[in-house]
C-alpha cells in the first residue's frame, strides 16, 4: 500500500512504434537521419489512469546498443510480464523488480520509468517534476544542431533560429569529414555568428586522440565554446589527457551511460560537463544520480537528448528543471526536428528556451488521432497529418 494513494494495479502495456520524417536530412558522424522512430509506451492502471514514456535511438543500431524494434519486442516479451497485475504508483519497487530480471536495456527501461511516473504523477495532481523534488526554474534554455552537412545552409539556418529567438546556442556535427574539413565548416559558421551565438560541436566519436589534438586546437582557433566526446566512448583516458592539453571545454555524451559511468568518469577527470540523458542513463532515476555525482564531483551539467519526440523531451524538461544548475543549458528540440506534431498543443518554444507546463504528470496531452495516423502498424497508407 502506498502511503498516499492506493493500491492500482497494472492492466495494460502498450508499445507503439511512430516513423516521423524529420524537417531535413540530419547528418552525424556515424549515420544520416531522415525519419525518427518514436518508442511510445503507455501504462494503464485499473483506475483509468495511463501513463505516457518514450524511448528513442538514433539511426537504428548506428549509435547506440538498443534498436527501436528490441525495445519494443523486449519490453512486450519481457518487461511486461513482470508489470502485469503489479502496483503502479510503486515505481522504484517495479523498477527495482524489472532491474532484477533485465539487464541492459536502458532505454526500454527508461520508458517504462516515466510512463510510471507520468501516471503517478496524474494520480497525485502534481507535475512530474514534484516527483523528482520540484522545480529550480520554469524554462530551460535549448540549443538547437546544425546537421544539414553544407555550411552555407546551416549559417542560413543559424540566422534563421536567432531572428525567431528559438536558439542562440548550436551545436555542430562534425567528424564525417577530415579534421581539417570540418573544422574549417565549424569557423566559417563561427565568423558568420560572431558573439550572437555559442558555437560547440559534437564529434559523436569519430576522432583518434591524435586528430582530436589537433582538433581541439583549431576548434579553440576558432572560437568554439565545447567539444562533446571527441573520442571512443570508452576511452574515458584519453578525454582527461585531452582536457589537461587544451584549453577548450570537453562534453561526455556516448561515454556516459548513467551513474557507474559518471563516478569513472569523475574520478579520472575526464570531462568538464556530463551530457545527462534519461535515456542512457535509464531513466529519470538514473539520470538524477548522474546530476547528484557531477555535482559532488564539481562537473558541469548539460541536458542531452537523444532526439525524443514530445513525451521523452517533457520527461527530460521535467527532470532537469529539478537541477541546481544547469551551466550549458539542454538540446531538448527534439519534437522540432520532426514534420509531425503529436500533442493536442505543441511544445513552448520561444525567447531561446522550452517553458515548462504547469499541468500534472508530463503536462502534455497526445493527439490520439496523429498517434494513430503515423504508428508502423497502422492499416492506411501514411498522409500527413501536419
Ligand atoms: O548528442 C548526440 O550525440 C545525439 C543527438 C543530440 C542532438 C543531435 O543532433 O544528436
Ligand atoms: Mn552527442
Amino acid at each position: 500500500m502506498n502511503s498516499t494513494l492506493p493500491a492500482t494495479s497494472i492492466e495494460t502495456v502498450e508499445v507503439l512504434l511512430l516513423d516521423v520524417p524529420t524537417i531535413r536530412p540530419h547528418r552525424l558522424s556515424m549515420t544520416t537521419m531522415h525519419r525518427q522512430t518514436l518508442v511510445l509506451v503507455r501504462i494503464t492502471g485499473n483506475d483509468g489512469v495511463a501513463g505516457w514514456g518514450e524511448a528513442t535511438t538514433i539511426g537504428g543500431l548506428a549509435y547506440g546498443e538498443e534498436s527501436p524494434e528490441s525495445i519494443k519486442v523486449n519490453i512486450d516479451t519481457y518487461i511486461t510480464p513482470l508489470l502485469l497485475g503489479a502496483d503502479a504508483n510503486q515505481v522504484a519497487a517495479r523498477m527495482h523488480h524489472i532491474g532484477e530480471h533485465v539487464q541492459g536495456n536502458r532505454f526500454a527501461k527508461c520508458a517504462i520509468e516515466t510512463a510510471l511516473s507520468d501516471a503517478l504523477a496524474r494520480r497525485l495532481g502534481v507535475p512530474l517534476s514534484t516527483l523528482f523534488g520540484g522545480r529550480v526554474r520554469e524554462s530551460l534554455p535549448i540549443a538547437w544542431t546544425l546537421a544539414s552537412g553544407d555550411t552555407a545552409r546551416d549559417i542560413e539556418e543559424a540566422e534563421k533560429m536567432l531572428a525567431q529567438r528559438r536558439h542562440n546556442i548550436f551545436k555542430l556535427k562534425i567528424g564525417a569529414r577530415t579534421v581539417q574539413q570540418d573544422c574549417a565548416h565549424v569557423a566559417a559558421i563561427k565568423r558568420a555568428l560572431g558573439e550572437r551565438g555559442s558555437v560547440r560541436v559534437d564529434v559523436n566519436q569519430a576522432w583518434t586522440e591524435t586528430e582530436a589534438m589537433l582538433g581541439m586546437q583549431l576548434l579553440a582557433d576558432a572560437g568554439v565554446d565545447l567539444v562533446e566526446q571527441p573520442i571512443a566512448a570508452s576511452n574515458h583516458d584519453g578525454l582527461g589527457r585531452l582536457r589537461q592539453k587544451n584549453r577548450i571545454a570537453i562534453m561526455a555524451d556516448e561515454s556516459l551511460h548513467g551513474p557507474q559511468d559518471a563516478y569513472q568518469l569523475a574520478r579520472v577527470g575526464a570531462a568538464d560537463v556530463f551530457a545527462v540523458k534519461i535515456n542512457q542513463s535509464g531513466g529519470l532515476a538514473g539520470a538524477q544520480q548522474v546530476a547528484a555525482i557531477a555535482a559532488a564531483a564539481q562537473v558541469e551539467l548539460y541536458g542531452g537528448t537523444m532526439l525524443e519526440g514530445a513525451i521523452g523531451t517533457m520527461a527530460s524538461a521535467q527532470l532537469f528543471a529539478t537541477f541546481g544548475t544547469l551551466a550549458w543549458g539542454t538540446e531538448l528540440f527534439g519534437p522540432l526536428l520532426l514534420t509531425e506534431e503529436i500533442l493536442a498543443t505543441p511544445l513552448r518554444y520561444r525567447d531561446f528556451a522550452l517553458e515548462l507546463p504547469s499541468g500534472p504528470g508530463l503536462g502534455i496531452t497526445l493527439d490520439e488521432d496523429r498517434v494513430n495516423a503515423l504508428r508502423r502498424d497502422r492499416k492506411t497508407p501514411l498522409v500527413s497529418v501536419a
